[in-house]
């Protein structure tokens, strides 16, 4: 066979390839609608949250956020009214107190988009961890987002706009990798990823999309909060990786929303990691399915590189503490 037939044959298996994953991509693609539709979101007085309320009000939507401290919600609505001369509907609840937020979800009335973005963080080595973190971390960000759901889903269920509607969840890059430092926190952002992928499923046949949204480090109050204690390893395992703005992170997060898709990454980073994690999650857009299927293999070996870094990080550190 000559170089032109190769080059044929190969191209003919590509173009194959991609009309069979048009063919077999699911959920089907789909768009959700933001204009004058209610949209609720948790956490929404302070950081991504409170970005996410703006920019969604920009676009036309009515909003209510939830969150606990009344001050701040208080603050966030006068600062959208400022911004952006509209009222915004507030609700005071913790997330992991059910009947409160079943009584918050109930009266803010049928949800169009749920994002579940309310979250903690803090870096420590596990043993240096009191079961009690352990457990706030876990309880608020991935228990708190069940009691979200559950609070919110049969009122979405039986609305009577039946246009496709969203439930997001604010995942993390670190629900897509663990880090030194973030054991409770990666697996209640990993809890987050079997969450979103088997309600999917259920929620598919009411028109309602799911997405996981992972953003890089963000500058928020949050974050500053948190660098003050971090542990040296965890800062330089995370050095050289990208961080951004809440605002840059809302507008990728609502622009993921909008398009349902399933996996929203922020940056290209979170690009290169969204395709090397993808593995039996589902996945709308047959182009991304291709690029998925063709590049695995080489960022296979870019992820151990990855890990060949951060174990060596770890080996010099040790070996380092040992020695003084
Ligand atoms: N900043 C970052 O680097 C990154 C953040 N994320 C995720 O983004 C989300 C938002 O983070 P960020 O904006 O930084 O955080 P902030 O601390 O700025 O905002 C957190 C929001 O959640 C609310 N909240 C916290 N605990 C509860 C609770 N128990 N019940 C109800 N509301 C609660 C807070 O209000 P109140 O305290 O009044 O309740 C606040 O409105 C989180 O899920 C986080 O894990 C993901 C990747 C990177
Ligand atoms: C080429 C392939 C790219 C692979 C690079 C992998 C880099 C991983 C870095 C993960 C950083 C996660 C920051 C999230 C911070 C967060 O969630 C906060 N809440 C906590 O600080």
């Amino acid at each position: 066979m000559s170089g032109t037939d190769l080059s044929l044959l190969l191209l003919l298996s590509l173009i194959l390839l991609l009309i069979f994953l048009k063919l077999i991509t699911r959920p089907h693609p789909t768009k959700i609608p933001i204009k004058s539709r209610h949209v609720f979101i948790t956490g929404g007085s302070s950081g991504i949250g409170l970005a996410l309320a703006r920019q969604a009000v920009a676009e036309g939507a009515r909003v209510t956020i939830l969150a606990r401290d009344i001050t701040k919600l208080e603050q966030a609505k006068a600062s959208i009214r400022a911004s952006t001369g509209t009222e915004i509907d507030i609700v005071c609840a913790d997330v992991l107190d059910f009947n409160a937020v079943k009584t918050a979800v109930e009266s803010a009335g049928v949800i169009d988009v749920l994002v579940c973005n309310h979250g903690v963080f803090f870096a420590y080595e596990v043993e240096n961890m009191e079961m009690n973190m352990i457990e706030n971390i876990i309880g608020v960000n991935l228990i708190g987002s069940f009691n979200i759901v559950k609070a919110a889903l049969a009122g979405m269920k039986k609305r009577t706009d039946r246009r496709p509607v969203s439930i997001a969840f604010m995942s993390s890059q670190l629900g897509q990798v663990g880090i030194y430092g973030y054991t409770a926190y990666s697996a209640s952002k990993f809890g987050l990823r079997g969450f979103a992928e088997a309600l999917q499923q259920e929620v598919i046949a009411d028109d309602i999309h799911v997405s996981l949204i992972f953003p890089p480090e963000t500058d928020t109050p949050a974050l500053a909060e948190e660098n003050k204690r971090r542990p040296p390893l965890t800062n330089i395992i995370l050095g050289s990786s990208g961080s951004m703005k809440a605002d840059e992170v809302a507008k990728k997060a609502l622009n993921g929303i909008k398009s349902g898709s399933f996996f929203v990454h922020c940056n290209f980073e979170g690009y290169l990691m969204s395709i090397m994690t993808a593995g039996l999650s589902p996945q709308r857009s047959y182009l991304m399915a291709f690029v998925e299927v063709v590049s695995v293999g080489v960022l296979r070996i870019v992820a151990l590189c990855f890990q060949w870094t951060w174990y060596r990080s770890v080996e010099k550190y040790y070996a380092k503490s040992k020695r003084a």
